[in-house]
Formats: structure tokens, sequence, C-alpha cells
């Protein structure tokens, strides 16, 4: 649409928008009793002021203070939404403590005797107090995923870890992962036809480079497929047009080799409400640098981070640039987790105890959130700890890291943009990375469904909407 056509169309959709002189204000641009303008006010001043500009100049005018005003009217219905999630989240909250007063009536009428309490309580879950039995409330097949909210006030020692187990935050009594996946879910974004584009997500991808194309497509596709608005990838220039050819629904910038890509990306930022470092990013020098570079400027604007896959080469090589930073979140393998704990620690990984192994590094990291992926993926921040052991399958294809640390991306946004009493304390990398982790293991459950042994990662990317929907939305 060329200007005038779009200044028009606008000039008649929206007449308010047109108004000279100040802004709509909220009311002026809301409120329907307003009075219409007439046309013996402001169209005889306007002329005046306008009569000596040129129709194009106009139009341009016009355009410009309609595009302000529309603003404007995002920016109020921003905040409309946002105050009525609040209200959403305080009914929530009270509806939460009645039921947990509930589950507490319940649980003292109904408290088993010791020895039924020995053969009630499932074997995988660890008991701390004797008097609270634990009751697993039937919701799909969660007899292969547990959590534990761990809590390490005092120093751990050896085989500590597992008898400190408590769940000090919960008082329903059922098994922890019962608890974390309503903290999942308080933090999902309802979808209303009030929002505009964007609200919901916009993600970037720093990755992609001349072998690997695959892995930032398949993170950047799987934060669309789980809800965010918008996807970013940032990749080398002769990446972008594959990655391009993948798919019309991403935004894919040719800049991570260019000479000035820091500044290039560093544009970006303000408008992105998430970033993940790494995937198919390649261990050129150069592009290191200019990732820990724009690392280090998202840090400043206390952008959400992960970092997977070659980004983590980066971190093992440099700590510092992540370490202390609480909105960062690490999603290792095991080849990577062992490079990161040698790196930190000067010392072989004792692998024997990986729950052990991964608070340690957590810990050493300045509490970073880290995913320890695996038979069962460990979830910590060196003070808490969640185990995801969702049944998946035996198919190990490359690229899941992907659809992990892209979905993840957005739980984090979600999560940190929530208000706290959605996740009830609980630090909001544990609740998003546990709902990417549930996620991705649902998705490789159901893509091995169908497909065994061919499962690939384009395969557990179709199944994103249906696991999604059976986790949390049924
Ligand atoms: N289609 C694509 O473009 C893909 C690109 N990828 C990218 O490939 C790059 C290198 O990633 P790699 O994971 O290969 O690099 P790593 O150096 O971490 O892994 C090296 C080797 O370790 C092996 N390994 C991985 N997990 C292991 C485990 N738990 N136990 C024992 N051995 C294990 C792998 O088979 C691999 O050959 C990254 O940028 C990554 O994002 C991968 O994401 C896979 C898909
Ligand atoms: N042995 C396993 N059993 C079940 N699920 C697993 C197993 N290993 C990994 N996973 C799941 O697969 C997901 C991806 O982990 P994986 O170890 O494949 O990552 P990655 O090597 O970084 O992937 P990528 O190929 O994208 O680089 C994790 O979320 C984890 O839940």
């Amino acid at each position: 649409m060329n200007l005038l056509k779009r200044a028009t169309f606008i000039f008649s959709e929206r007449p308010l928008s047109l108004a000279l002189g100040s802004f709509p204000t909220k009311q002026s641009s809301l409120t329907k009793n307003s009075p219409p303008a007439t046309s013996s006010s402001r169209p005889r001043r306007s002329k005046k002021r306008f009569a000596n500009m040129s129709l194009e100049k106009l139009m341009e005018k016009f355009l410009e203070q309609s595009m302000e005003a529309e603003d404007n009217f995002y920016r109020l219905e921003e905040q409309r939404l946002q105050s009525e999630d609040k209200r959403r989240e305080e009914e929530h909250s009270r509806e939460l403590q009645m039921l947990q007063m509930l589950g507490q009536i319940f649980a003292g009428i109904r408290a088993p005797s010791p020895a039924q309490q020995a053969t009630a309580q499932p074997s995988c879950i660890p008991q701390t107090n004797p008097a609270v039995p634990l009751t697993r409330p039937p919701f799909g097949n969660r007899n292969h995923a547990l959590t534990e909210f761990a809590s390490h006030s005092q120093p751990a020692g050896p085989g500590l870890l597992m008898e400190e187990v408590i769940e000090r935050s919960f008082s329903l009594g059922t098994a922890a992962v019962d608890n974390v996946i309503p903290l999942v879910r308080n933090t999902i974004p309802p979808l209303t036809s009030k929002k505009h584009k964007g609200q919901d997500g916009r993600i970037g991808i720093i990755g992609g480079c001349q072998e690997y194309t695959g892995a930032p497509f398949f993170a950047a596709i799987s934060a669309l497929k789980v809800g965010a608005d918008l996807s970013h990838v940032f990749c080398t220039k002769d990446a972008a047009p594959v990655i391009k050819s993948y798919s019309p629904e991403l935004i894919v910038h040719p800049v991570l080799d260019s000479p000035n890509a820091v500044e290039e990306i560093e544009k970006w930022l303000p408008r992105l409400h998430s970033l993940v470092v790494g995937p198919g990013l390649g261990r050129e020098d150069m592009l290191l640098k200019n990732a820990k570079e724009i690392i280090e400027r998202s840090k400043l604007r206390g952008i959400p981070i992960i970092i997977d896959a070659d980004g983590l080469w980066l971190v093992a090589k440099e700590p510092s640039v992540i370490q202390g930073y609480q909105r960062g979140i690490l999603t290792p393998n095991f080849m990577e987790f062992t490079r990161l704990y040698e790196a930190m620690h000067h010392e072989p990984l004792d692998s024997t105890d990986h729950k052990r192994s991964a608070q340690q590094l957590s810990i050493a990291m300045g509490h970073l959130t880290l995913v320890l992926k695996g038979e069962e993926d460990i979830i910590t921040d060196g003070k808490n700890m969640l185990t995801c052991s969702q049944e998946g399958s035996g198919r190990r294809c490359g690229g899941q890291g992907d659809l992990l640390s892209g979905s993840l991306g957005v739980f984090a946004h979600w999560a940190f943009s929530s208000p706290p009493d959605a996740v009830k304390g609980m630090n909001p990398s544990l609740v998003a990375a546990f709902g990417a982790t549930y996620l991705t293991r649902q998705c490789n459950r159901q893509a091995f469904h169908k497909h065994s042994r061919s499962t690939s990662t384009s395969d557990m990317i179709q199944e994103i909407s249906s696991a999604f929907k059976k986790l949390f939305e049924s």
C-alpha cells in the first residue's frame, strides 16, 4: 500500500487517530461517550495550520500521528491486560489457598498408620515427613515423572541431597511434580482476542553458521510452536537463505559474521523478550566473540538468556560471561556438562552422582540455573532441585536439545514476566526449565509412538501442539 493509500485507509478506519495537536488520552481514545469531533471545530484549525503543506506531507503527518495514536492505544491495552492478569492471579492464589486448606483438612482426616504409609508410598518418592502422606491425584501419565523440591539451607554432604529433599513450599501433600505443573500453567498467558502481535513473546536465537542451519531453525520454530508470536534468528550471511527457505515464519537476520554484528543485533534487543544463544553457532573465534558481546549487552537489559550447544563451549572458555546472572539458564548435555564442570573445578567429573555435580556446578556459576539433560533431566539453581523423568523414548536424534532450548526461551519469558505469586516463590528459571523439559520429553514420546526408529526432531516439533495441550491445558 503506498503512503497515500495507507493514510487514507487509516483516515477512514480510525478518525480519532487523525486528531491534530495532542494525541488521544486514555479517555479520548477508549471512551465511547466522548463527543465526536465536529466539522466546525478541529478541521478548521487543521486547514489553517496545514494550508501550505503538500498533500504528501500532510499524509505523512497523518500517518505519523495515527501510528502514534495506535501505539498509545496498545500501551493502554497492555496496561489493561496486565491489571486483568493481576486480578486473575489474585483470584487463582485465593483458590489455591482454599485448596491447600482443604488438602490439609483431608490429610488430617485420612492420616494413615505408619504401616499403611509404607505400602501406599511409591518407592521413588522421597519421604521426609511421615505425618504427611504423599498422594498423587490422577493426571495423565505421571508415573514416570518425578520432581523433587529440595532445599539446601545447610551445607550438603554426599548423600545429603536426597535425604534433605522436602516439600517445604507445598502443603497439599502430593508428589511435588503435581505442584510444579500448576506453577508452569500459571505462567502461560491466556489467549485472548485483546492482544496484539508480539505480546506473548519475541524470542531471539543467536546461532546458525555454514555447517549448522538445522539447529537454529529447530530452536526458533519450536519457540513459535510453543506460543511465541515472533521468532528471530541472528545467523551468518551464508546460513540465512538456507534457514529462510525452511520456513517463511521466521525472521532471519544475516548479521552474525558482519563487521558490526554486535551493533546490528543490539538494535533488536529492546524488542526481544528472551535470547537463546548457541544452537548451531559453531566455534569460530569471531562468532564466539560476537556472541559473548551480545550476551553482555543483553545482561544489561535483564533479558533472560538460555545458553546451549556451542554457547556452552564459549561459557567453558569464559565462565564470567554469564556467571552470577540470575536470568541465565544453561542447558548442557552430558558432554557439555563435563566440559563445563572440568573448566570450573579443574578436576575430572565424578560421574557417579550427577545431581551433586550439577548442584556444585550451579553454585560455582553463581547459582545459575542448570539443566543437565539425560535419562532424567536435572534442573537446579544450587539451592533447589527438580528432576524430570517424564517418559520419552530410546530415540536420541540430533536437534532434540534445540527444541528444548527454543521452547525454554518462551517459558523463561513467561515465567519472568509473571507476577511473583504465579510461581509461588520458586525461582522462575526452575519453573520455566521444568516446563520445557517436560514438554520436550512428551514430544519425544508422542513422536516415537508414531515413527519409532525413524523419529526425527521435525516429528517431535509436529507434536508440540498436542503435547502442550495435554500437559498444560487439559
Ligand atoms: N541439524 C543441525 O544443524 C544440528 C546441529 N547441532 C549443532 O551441532 C553443534 C555441535 O553439537 P554437538 O552436540 O555435536 O557437540 P559436542 O561437542 O557437545 O558433542 C560432541 C560429541 O559428543 C557426543 N555426545 C553428545 N551427548 C553425549 C552423551 N550424553 N554421552 C556421550 N557422548 C555424547 C555427540 O555424539 C557428539 O559427537 C552445535 O552447534 C549444535 O547446536 C545439533 O544441535 C544437532 C542438530
Ligand atoms: N537418555 C535419555 N532418555 C530420555 N530422554 C532423554 C535422554 N537423553 C536426553 N533426553 C531428552 O532429550 C532432550 C535433549 O537432550 P539431548 O541430550 O539430546 O540434547 P543435545 O545433545 O544438546 O541435543 P542436540 O542434538 O539438539 O544438540 C532433553 O530434554 C532430554 O529430556
